[in-house]
């Protein structure tokens, strides 16, 4: 039987509606649409071909990168994707994700346009925005510098403010200094929003965002005191190298006073400060939001993996052929389905907690405009805590799929490599995943603490607030079905969360300098910040699963026994059988291009092996027979040894 015939088997198998689970993945009937448009539009055009992706070195990988960058805002404005001419639109977002090459677009919309959008005065936006909208300057997000990343208020960078012209002076002081990783600064970018130290007279008001012109609009050459470029190849073949990630250097640059981002707090022009009634965090604010973006992302990366991986597991056979019947699809190894399946829950779970952030932001957001800042921490604990706990998940779900396709699965052509380049740096950029766990324990502990003084824990902390009860709680599982019950599983993941988080306060109490005692219990702080996270997150086999990988903490924490540890793992085996039949229907209802997937392994139609042997033939290396360079080195090494042979 070839591959073709093996998907159509399965995908007869199927128990449910495929085309209803497409409209469930995209959120409605509208999104589908709207994705299935864009997603052949984008695979139809030639320009927007990337199997070509591999081979292209780092410049005409980059020129391919402007050219595709340039070509989607053509088409964004030849389709009116959008009224507004703005990529933030719906239709221009999804353009920009099919065509699926990380550009310098991506901060100018993403990070830059939000930035002045959070941070800008009502002046300042109308100042800037049309001129971002339409592309007229293309910004950048420079915050991190080659010295400091993570510790945004150790930054060096200083905005000094020069009264006498009504001026800023950019200036960077040290080599730490240099603004280093911002994308889209290396080579593109005519502004930046820089994070620096504001400095008025010699007294320091902390890390501010300002408004620089870093290149001419007419030649494209740096202002005078600027110095940038690109800080050269990072990790992967094409993967994130498509971005010009930059360094930059300022000798006393002048800025006008009005492109300091006032809206948080205002200088004025005698050079007084003035901070508005509102919290100085909203500085962040930008973060917050990539973040939430984030989160959204992270179910598209790991569903095309999975995708690749179910398909691909549906058509390969090893092993178990009796009478010179067939052998066994790998998807039917207890093993396989157990690496598998928890991903393919994952990236549903992924999926449905991304609307909920979105939800959630969009909420604190209206809140903000009402000068409602109440809901801020609890906005920033999961914002944080999400994108720690759900990149990390799909970067390593990302490997796992990666070596569920053995050997193909490390061909460039089957697609894995590449997303897994590209995606990993999530876990490292806007902010350091453990770093952001130990903000989401910060605001778990203190949450803790205010228990006794009668403080109501709210939103996903609301849990906290049975807390007695969680203490006592043992599970009464007494079979395996028992574990099916969404309440039963919530409550045990409730129950193991709310008593690390209590282990870690009372240890803490133990020292008398509190940040020591932070820095110390550290690792525990980490692990009780993703067990609530996990918490916000569980779904049936998603919850199972790991439950199963963390059952540790379940036992030690007393929640559950080791019986009842086993029952759930039984029922883990049955949930994999229940989805075995659905998975490459599960998978079809991502409803990805063959372009989009840019996968052979993942292929809709299953023929695997002939287009693999089809690729192969293709290598640069194979362009002649003979390798260059045969007669340099391979040669004289083949007559040495008949020499050798002969004395
Ligand atoms: C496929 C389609 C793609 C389409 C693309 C288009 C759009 C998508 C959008 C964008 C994506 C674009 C590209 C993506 C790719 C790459 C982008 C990468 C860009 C970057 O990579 S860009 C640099 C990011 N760089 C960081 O990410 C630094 C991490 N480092 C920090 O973030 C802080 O530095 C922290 C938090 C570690 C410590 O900060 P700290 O030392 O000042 O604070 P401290 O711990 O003392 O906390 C004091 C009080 O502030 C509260 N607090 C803190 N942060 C808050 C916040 N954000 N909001 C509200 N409250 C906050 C605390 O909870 C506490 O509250 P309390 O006092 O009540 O306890
Ligand atoms: C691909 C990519 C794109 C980027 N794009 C941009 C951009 O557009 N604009 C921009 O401004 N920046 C950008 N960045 C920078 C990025 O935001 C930082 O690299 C990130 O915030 C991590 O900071 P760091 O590099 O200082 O890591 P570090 O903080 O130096 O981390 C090193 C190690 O120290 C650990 N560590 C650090 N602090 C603590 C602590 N308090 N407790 C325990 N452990 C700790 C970390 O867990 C990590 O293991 C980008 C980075 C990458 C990789």
């Amino acid at each position: 039987m070839e591959g073709v015939d093996h998907l159509a088997f399965e995908r007869n198998k199927a128990q449910f509606d495929v085309d209803e689970m497409k409209i469930v993945w995209a959120g409605s009937r509208e999104d589908f649409e709207l994705s299935d448009r864009i997603s052949r539009l984008v695979a139809s055009d030639p320009v927007f071909r990337k199997d070509d992706r591999a081979a292209l070195g780092r410049k005409e990988l980059f020129k391919n990168t402007l050219r595709k960058a340039a070509h989607a805002w053509k088409r964004v404005i030849e389709l009116r994707l959008s009224g507004e001419f703005s990529a933030l639109e719906p239709e221009a977002y999804k353009l920009r994700a099919f065509v699926d090459q990380p550009a310098f677009t991506d901060l100018h919309w993403g990070m830059f346009v939000p930035a002045i959008q959070g941070q800008g005065t009502d002046e300042q936006q109308q100042k800037w925005l049309p001129l971002a909208y339409r592309m007229q300057i293309i910004g950048c997000y420079a915050q991190t510098e080659l010295g400091h990343g993570s510790n945004v208020q150790g930054l060096e960078t200083t905005a000094t403010f020069d009264p006498k012209t009504d001026e800023f002076v950019i200036h960077s002081p040290t080599l730490t200094s240099s603004k280093w990783w911002p994308g889209g600064l290396g080579k593109v970018s005519t502004h930046a929003v820089v994070y620096a130290r504001l400095i008025i007279d010699g007294q320091d008001y902390g890390v501010h965002g300002f408004i620089v012109q870093l290149r001419s609009l007419d030649d494209h050459l740096p202002l005078p005191g600027i110095t940038i470029g690109d800080i050269g190849m990072k990790f992967g073949n094409a993967a994130y190298n498509t971005m010009d990630n930059g360094v930059l250097t300022f000798d006393h640059v002048r800025i006008p006073r009005n492109q300091m981002l006032m809206r948080v707090s205002q200088v004025t022009r005698e050079g007084k400060y003035v901070h508005s009634n509102v919290p100085r965090q909203l500085v962040y604010g930008t973060m917050v939001y990539v973040r939430q973006k984030i989160v959204a992302d992270a179910s598209v990366a790991l569903s095309r993996a999975v995708c690749i991986a179910t398909r691909y597991s549906a058509v390969r056979r090893q092993f178990g052929s009796h009478n010179g019947g067939l052998e066994t699809q790998v998807i039917d190894y207890k093993t396989q389905q157990s690496r598998l399946f928890p991903l393919l829950a994952s990236a549903y779970a992924f999926r449905f907690v991304g609307e909920w952030l979105l939800w959630l932001y969009t909420d604190v957001t209206e809140r903000l405009k009402a000068k409602d800042f109440s809901t801020l921490p609890e906005a920033h604990a999961c914002t944080a805590g999400l994108k720690s706990l759900t990149t990390t998940a799909t970067a390593d779900g990302i490997e796992e799929c990666r070596k569920l396709c053995g050997g193909h699965g490390y061909l460039c052509s089957s697609g894995l490599p590449e997303l897994f380049a590209v995606y990993v740096p999530a876990c490292t950029y806007e902010g350091d995943n453990i770093v952001l766990l130990l903000q989401v324990a910060r605001h778990l502990v203190k949450t803790v603490s205010q228990l006794s003084t009668g403080n109501k824990p709210v939103g996903t902390t609301a849990y906290m607030a049975r807390l007695e009860q969680l203490l006592q709680y043992h599970s009464d599982v007494k079979k395996a079905e028992d574990w099916l019950k969404p309440n039963v599983v919530l409550e045990a993941f409730e129950a193991r969360a709310a008593r690390m988080c209590v282990a870690c306060a009372q240890n803490l109490s133990k020292f008398s300098n509190p940040e020591e005692g932070f820095q110390e219990l550290a690792a525990d702080l980490v692990e009780a910040a993703v067990a609530h996270c996990q918490l916000i997150v569980v779904s049936n086999v998603y919850a199972l699963s790991l439950l199963h990988k963390h059952l540790g903490d379940f036992i030690s924490t007393g929640c559950i026994d080791p019986k009842q540890g086993s029952l759930a793992n039984e029922q883990l085996r049955n949930l994999y059988s229940q989805v075995r039949p659905n998975a490459v229907a599960l998978v079809d209802a991502y409803n990805y291009t063959d372009h989009y997937l840019g996968s052979i392994l993942g292929r809709y139609d299953g023929n695997v092996y002939p287009k693999l042997y089809e690729e192969a033939w293709k290598d640069p290396l194979n362009d002649s027979i003979v390798p260059d360079g045969f007669k340099e080195y391979i040669q004289p090494l083949l007559k040495q040894q008949l020499r050798n042979a002969r004395l």
